[in-house]
Parts: C-alpha cells; sequence; structure tokens
C-alpha cells in the first residue's frame, strides 16, 4: 500500500475520511497493563526510548490491541536536550530533569550533533514501518522549540514556565540563539524519521498557552514555521502536524503562520471555532483526556459532539492532550468503536 492511501496521509492530503482515522496522544502508556510490564523490564524510562527491541514493542501494544489508524513513535521530546548533553533523567514520581541552561552554555549547542546519539530512535522508526500493518500510518514527532526550552531552561518542568519566560525577557538574543539551534538540530531529526519511514511527524508545543501575543509569534510560530522550512525545503511531500496546546485565540493564524499540513486542537477549544480553522484545511483534537477515565455519558457526548460539528470535513479524532494513566483501557475501546460507529 502506497503511503498516500493511508487514512491520515489523505486527511493530511486536505480530503474528508468517514468515519475519521483516530489515534490518541501518549496512545502508548502507563494505563495499559502490557506497557507498564515492559517498562519495568527496560529499566529506565530513557533506556526504553533507546533500545529499539522495546521501543517497538510498547508502540506496537496499542495498534494490537485497538487497531488505531496511526502508530507514534515510542519516544519523548526530551531526547533532543539528552543529545545536547543535558544529562536528562527521569526519576520515579519527579518526572523530567536535567542541568539548568545558563546562557554562557548556549553557543557550544550549536556545534553538538544530535543524530549519532538519536540512531536507536531511528532504527526503532525503520523495525516499525516493516512490522506495522500497511494501513496503519506511522507519526515521528519531536518537541517544539519553546518547550523544548522551558525544559532546559529550568532544569525541569514547571506549572507555568515562569522561569523561561524571565529568561527570555532577560536575554532575547541568547533565548532566540537557543530557539534557533533547537529548530535545526529537531529539522534533522524529522528528515531523518521521514527518511526512516514516518509517514507524518507532530510537532509538540505543550506549553504554547503561557505565552503572551509577541511571544507567541516570536517562541511559537516563528521557530516551529523554521522547523516546517528546513524540513520541505529537502522533503517537499512531508506531512506535519503542530500541535499548539492552550493557543487560543491565536490558532486564528497558526497554521498560516507555520505553514503546518493540520494543525492539533486541545479541548478548550470551541467546536464552533475549530469548524472556523477546518475551514481552511485538516485539523486534529480534540476530546478532553478526562472523559476518557469517565466514561459513559461523558465519553459518548464528547465523541458525538465532535463528530457532529467537526465531521464533515478533514479530521484526524484525537484527544486534546496527552491520556492519562488513570484511563480504562475499556474506555479506549469504547472512544474508537464509538468513533467508527460501530455498536457493541
Ligand atoms: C511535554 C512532553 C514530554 N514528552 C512529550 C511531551 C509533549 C506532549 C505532552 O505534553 O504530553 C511527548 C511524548 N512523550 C511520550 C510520547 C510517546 C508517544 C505517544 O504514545 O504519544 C510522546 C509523544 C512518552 C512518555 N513520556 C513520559 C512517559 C511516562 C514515563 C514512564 O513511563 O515512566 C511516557 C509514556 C515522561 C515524560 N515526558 C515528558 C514529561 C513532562 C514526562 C513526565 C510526565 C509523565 O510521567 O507523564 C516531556
Amino acid at each position: 500500500m502506497a503511503s498516500g492511501t493511508r487514512k491520515i496521509v489523505e486527511v493530511l492530503n486536505g480530503k474528508t475520511v468517514t468515519p475519521p482515522p483516530v489515534w490518541l496522544m501518549r496512545q502508548a502508556g502507563r494505563y495499559l497493563p502490557e506497557y507498564r510490564e515492559t517498562r519495568a523490564k527496560a529499566g529506565s524510562f530513557l533506556d526504553l526510548c533507546y533500545s529499539p527491541d522495546y521501543a517497538v514493542e510498547v508502540t506496537l501494544q496499542p495498534i494490537r490491541r485497538y487497531g488505531f489508524d496511526a502508530a507514534i513513535l515510542f519516544s519523548d521530546i526530551l531526547v533532543i536536550p539528552d543529545a545536547l548533553q543535558r544529562q536528562v533523567r527521569f526519576d520515579e514520581g519527579h518526572g523530567p530533569r536535567m542541568q539548568p541552561l545558563a546562557s554562557e552554555d548556549i553557543p557550544a549547542l550549536a556545534a553538538m550533533p544530535v543524530l549519532d546519539h538519536l540512531q536507536p530512535v531511528i532504527e526503532t522508526v525503520r523495525r516499525l514501518r516493516i512490522e506495522l500493518p500497511t494501513e496503519t500510518a506511522l507519526l515521528g514527532f519531536c518537541g517544539a522549540p519553546w518547550t523544548v526550552a522551558t525544559y532546559m531552561i529550568a532544569g525541569h518542568g514547571t506549572p507555568d514556565q515562569a522561569p523561561t519566560r524571565l529568561f527570555a525577557y532577560r536575554e532575547p538574543k541568547g533565548f532566540a540563539a537557543l530557539l534557533d539551534i533547537l529548530a535545526e538540530k529537531s529539522a534533522e531529526y524529522l528528515i531523518a524519521q521521514i527518511d526512516a519511514g514516518a509517514d507524518a511527524v507532530q510537532i509538540f508545543d505543550s506549553w504554547a498557552g503561557v505565552l503572551g501575543e509577541n511571544e507567541f509569534a516570536a517562541y511559537a510560530v516563528k521557530p516551529v514555521r523554521r522547523i516546517i522550512d528546513l524540513v520541505k525545503a529537502r522533503r517537499p511531500q512531508a506531512k506535519i502536524i503542530a500541535f499548539a496546546k492552550g493557543a487560543g485565540l491565536f490558532l486564528k493564524d497558526y497554521r498560516e503562520g507555520t505553514r503546518a499540513d493540520a494543525i492539533g486542537l486541545d479541548w478548550t477549544v470551541p467546536l464552533s471555532f475549530a469548524a472556523d480553522l477546518q475551514k481552511e484545511g485538516p485539523i486534529q483534537g480534540n476530546l478532553d483526556p478526562q472523559r476518557v477515565v469517565a466514561g459513559g455519558d461523558a465519553l459518548r457526548d464528547g465523541i458525538d459532539a465532535i463528530l457532529q460539528a467537526l465531521g464533515n470535513g478533514p479530521l484526524i479524532f484525537n484527544l486534546g492532550h496527552g491520556i492519562t494513566p488513570q484511563a480504562d483501557p475499556a474506555n479506549v475501546a469504547a472512544l474508537v468503536d464509538r468513533v467508527r460507529g460501530i455498536s457493541r
């Protein structure tokens, strides 16, 4: 099967597919018992990301269970700072940590190669394309420079990214240089994923929602546009989804500003506004992940509202952010059936 006939690729080409293709952000993860089992064998979280045997296995687990229309490479957005020697680690119960970045550390990052370090991830992509069913699209991904920078500057996650907002106001030149470096490294990484067999790639800007107007333009739109320009200059056929969580009204110009083929929407985006955005091109989203935890009517009503508002245009059905560890795997099965119009 040519990749062009995979449903998600059709939607990314602007077609309306009925029922819409479906996958879920973080579909491989702790809500699945088989993930927890593999995770326990693999050692640390980064060991799992850098071991093609285990990473292929956990990527395939949700495909076997649910037959999603896409598999997403199992890795993390923080493998880029790890490749840039920021000593990333995931401590149990604490989330990611790394060496906080100071402005004097920034110039040296430009000369650091990342692809050597990321070869195991690229190998995972290559093996996945061989092992996946032909009809299943394979998605690669990276973090957007802004979101990756927030972890690099603070050295860990924070609720509002205050340390990085402050850094950007105090050191605008150094911060712009950091975003440029991250955009270039990320573009190289995405091209390698596409060459290894990814049908499309998603850029995750999970912390876009903390930015003011000028900062959204400079730190969210501009670096993502730079990645997309670099990727498309070298791989014109590449398909790219850009997901800026919390971007709200700024989404109006996000597609045009970034030139993404599709934009991802979080669950706070009103469906009427989403329908307007869909007139300009494909969209992805936007069910509240807590509806998957709740199940029952909350799940069904949320799905039906999205299908009714957005099902007649180019749509990739997804959550508005990653699925949480509390989700019941049976509710995910019910979600996929409902999106596909299967009643049990
Ligand atoms: C901000 C961000 C990160 N990582 C990612 C983002 C952007 C999307 C988002 O906002 O959720 C992206 C990501 N992380 C992971 C994937 C795998 C593919 C998928 O199934 O979607 C993807 C696409 C696996 C993961 N990445 C992580 C886990 C859990 C770690 C574990 O299994 O112990 C998984 C399955 C760890 C991680 N990684 C990150 C954090 C903050 C954490 C800790 C929080 C948490 O535990 O959920 C950084």
